[in-house]
């Protein structure tokens, strides 16, 4: 009936909770184990709903479903959106015990686990993550949040999920450029501390973009797993966890500037991974050879290698400035000492910043 490729486990304490990453395992795993009470609330959107929405509910035996349906898109991961959860909630009268359910990608995982960290001071959620990148990274770690005009999830709180539950199957329906922007994040991993996992995405990669089911339950199961340990170490980004933000500086500006939804999450990251590997080149941490490696990748997984057309050094620098990772107004980076060791630093020279800027928004 169903499959199970790999399961493991992200360790925090009495807030642990399992991924379980498998195939035929919406409509069939049995999810009531992981419901406090005996309602459920599923959030999902119009694109998602109608696909998967029947198989969600059947996770769920014998207990009361209610659903909520979002507008899709990046651009309403907003307050408006939100409270079209809480709406819900009230109207049906939703107490302390109800679980939310993100059925989707990392924009209702975002919104529907920022929803159960606030409804009633918080309640228990559960992540199904449909799209690649929500399977390898945005369902796994609690930061949940919308985003602000000025900034990408300026607004948010960390709340751990209970459980998440990964169906690769849910993958066949996927466009190709959402698959191409889930493959930035699965690079990213390789960067920030698996060069053996980069060595592996090489030989893979079209394999991957062909979504071949072994390719895929592995990529997914490493990435998890790269994450999980993360994770475990740094649950606040105290520390190690910002390493998980490589390309993020330079492509949450890209994301603000070009209007969210216009450039997919993963497109911004993948090309701001290129800019953090050229300054890394600039800093005269990684040599040539290993930039022209990370760059090819990024390059074989079909994503942009340039910023929007008509972005400027400044448009970077006002948006870096509100960047999360920023202390005392000093601007952080995360840059790689060599493939496979990503680190956080203030120190970067500025004049290598203004070179990588002035080298990418060049016409
Ligand atoms: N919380 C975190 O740790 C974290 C990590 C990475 C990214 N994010 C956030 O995640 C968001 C990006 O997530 P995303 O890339 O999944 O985008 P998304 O949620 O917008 O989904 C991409 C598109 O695919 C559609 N879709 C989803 N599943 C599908 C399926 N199985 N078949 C067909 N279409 C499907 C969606 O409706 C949407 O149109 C961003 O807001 C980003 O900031 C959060
Ligand atoms: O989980 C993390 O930590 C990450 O940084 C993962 C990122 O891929 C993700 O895009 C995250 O939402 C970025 O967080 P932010 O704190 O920079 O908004
Ligand atoms: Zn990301």
């Amino acid at each position: 009936m169903y499959k199970v490729l790999k399961e493991l486990k992200v360790e925090l304490g009495e807030r642990s909770y399992p991924i379980i990453i498998g195939q035929g395992l919406l409509g069939n795993y049995d999810l009531t184990p992981w419901v406090a009470g005996n309602q459920v609330m599923i959030v999902t959107n119009e694109t998602v709903g109608p696909r998967y929405l029947e198989q969600a509910v059947a996770c769920f035996p014998g207990k009361c479903v209610d659903v909520v349906t979002l507008p899709d898109g990046e651009k309403y991961k907003d307050w408006q959106t939100l409270n079209l959860i809480f709406d819900r909630l009230l109207e049906r009268q939703h107490s302390r015990q109800t679980t939310l359910v993100a059925l989707g990608g990392g924009v209702v995982g975002d919104m529907a686990g920022f929803a159960a960290a606030c409804y009633q001071r918080s309640v228990p959620f559960i992540q199904i993550p449909t799209t690649l990148l929500s399977q390898v990274d945005s369902s796994v770690g609690g930061k949940t949040g919308i985003n602000h005009p000025l900034g990408k999830n300026m607004v948010g709180a960390f709340h751990q999920p209970n459980i998440v539950l990964i169906d690769t199957d849910s993958l066949s329906t996927l466009p190709a450029r959402e698959v191409s922007a889930g493959l930035a994040e699965v690079i990213k991993y390789g960067l920030i501390r698996d060069e053996s996992f980069l060595g592996w995405l090489e030989g893979n990669i079209d394999a991957l973009r062909r979504l071949e089911p072994d390719a895929l339950g592995e990529a997914i199961y490493r990435s998890c797993l790269c994450k999980a340990e993360v994770v475990a170490v740094d649950e606040r980004e105290g520390g190690l966890r910002a390493i998980l933000n490589l390309g993020h500086t330079f492509g949450h500006a890209i994301e603000t500037y070009a209007g969210y939804g216009n450039w997919l999450h993963g497109e911004a990251v993948g090309t701001g991974m290129l800019m953090a590997s050229d300054l890394s080149l600039r800093e005269g941490m990684i040599g040539q050879k290993e930039h022209e490696r990370a760059a090819a990748l990024i390059h074989r997984a079909g994503l942009p290698e340039r910023p929007p057309k008509g972005m400027s050094p400044e448009d970077f620098m006002s948006r870096m400035a509100v960047d999360k990772k920023n202390v005392d107004g000093r601007l952080r980076l995360v840059l790689m000492r060599s493939l496979g060791d990503a680190f956080v630093t203030a120190d970067a020279a500025p004049q290598n910043l203004k070179d990588t800027l002035l080298e990418f928004t060049r016409s």
